[in-house]
């Protein structure tokens, strides 16, 4: 999938859900492909990765995105362009905060809803423990809940660089949001939204309480509804479907960064990130299953000559763990200790 294809239905920061979910139902790549079952689901993202790593010098040096050319390499303290020699990157991702209908038990999917305050207090909490590993580019879907877990994390982190949404809109409109200073790019950070990423639909759920649904409609059908790999809900997305444009984007838009060696943080949703995690860990669409994710808890990968390593949740900004987890993060934080009164400042 190309950018521009990716890009062309990522609606403004405020999306209108209509809309995000009529585009979504356009999309080929949601309809369920023939002969990808249960089965041949390991074999495909095995395929998936072989093709992809292939490809990934070809779609590096081809992509162009607007942060590219807005955002220049930084020429600060700690030198962006560090990372340009290594082949080794850090992926953090980030279910959002608990949103109001997440409060309400409520199936929420597609639709446009934000954090609690203890949603806020979660991403903020989320931001701290992940405040010492560096990030070069954020990838969020295009509902407020990531975008506002995003933005409340990167408030948290030492660096305190600013993280600014690249729209997709017009080009009068990307020309308005333009910035002019080299510095102040330099103290940025490329927040890029997809649609892709955004929670999986629930079509005809969407709205009603989890409870109440389980009442009616019997706790093993709800419990196929919302975990099994291939079975969607009424009128909505399987993880399966999901998985076809959640998946297809990472590898077309962000493995290409990783492997560029930029530090990337994605802030999305339980399931579409659930359909990543079974790409990076290989789950099979048994294993999948049990797979839950909690609101606000960041996980972190390493990607290394071609492969992600899990390397699970950092518990605090100061675990030694995490530090030990590759040579490149120790000495990132060890900048981040030389200078902090300068960058905290
Ligand atoms: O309602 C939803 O959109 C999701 C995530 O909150 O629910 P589930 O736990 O069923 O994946």
């Amino acid at each position: 999938m190309s950018t521009a294809i990716a890009y062309q239905s990522i609606s403004s920061f405020v999306s209108h859900q209509s809309s995000t979910i009529s585009q979504s139902s356009r999309q080929p790549l949601l309809l369920p492909t023939k002969g990808f079952k249960i089965n041949l689901s390991l074999s495909y993202y095995t395929s998936r990765r072989k093709i992809n790593f292939s490809k990934i010098e070809a779609i590096a040096s081809q992509t162009s995105v607007p942060y590219n050319t807005l955002l220049s390499p930084s020429k600060n303290i700690i030198p962006d362009n560090s990372h340009k020699k290594s082949n080794e990157a850090a992926l953090i991702l980030i279910r959002h905060g608990e949103s109001l209908w997440n409060a309400k038990n409520l199936f929420t999917g597609c639709v446009d809803v934000p954090l609690t305050e203890k949603g806020v207090e979660e991403a903020i909490e989320a931001g701290k423990r992940i405040s010492n590993i560096p990030i070069d580019i954020i990838f969020t879907s295009s509902l407020i809940r990531a975008q506002m877990t995003a933005m409340l994390a990167m408030i948290q982190h030492r660096r305190k660089k600013v993280p600014i949404i690249l729209h997709n809109e017009s080009d009068q409109a990307k020309s308005w949001s333009q910035v002019f200073s080299e510095e102040t790019k330099d103290q940025s950070v490329p927040v890029i939204p997809a649609w892709q990423l955004n929670e999986r639909m629930y079509g005809e759920l969407q709205g009603l309480n989890k409870q109440e649904t389980a009442e009616r409609y019997g706790k093993q059908q709800v419990h196929e509804w919302r975990r099994s790999y291939d079975i969607p809900p009424p009128k909505g997305e399987s993880l399966e479907m999901c998985a076809e444009r959640a998946v297809a984007y990472f590898e077309d838009n962000i493995e290409p960064k990783l492997a560029a060696g930029k530090n990337v943080m994605i802030a999305a949703h339980g399931n579409s990130l659930r359909s990543i995690i079974m790409y990076l860990d290989k789950l099979t669409c048994k294993e999948v299953i049990s797979l839950e994710l909690s609101t606000g808890i960041p996980l972190l990968y390493i990607f290394k000559d071609g492969k992600f390593m899990k390397r699970g949740s950092p518990v605090g900004p100061t675990e030694a763990g995490v530090y030990a987890y590759t040579k490149r993060l120790a000495q990132y934080r060890q900048k981040l200790d030389d200078n902090s009164e300068v960058l905290c400042s």
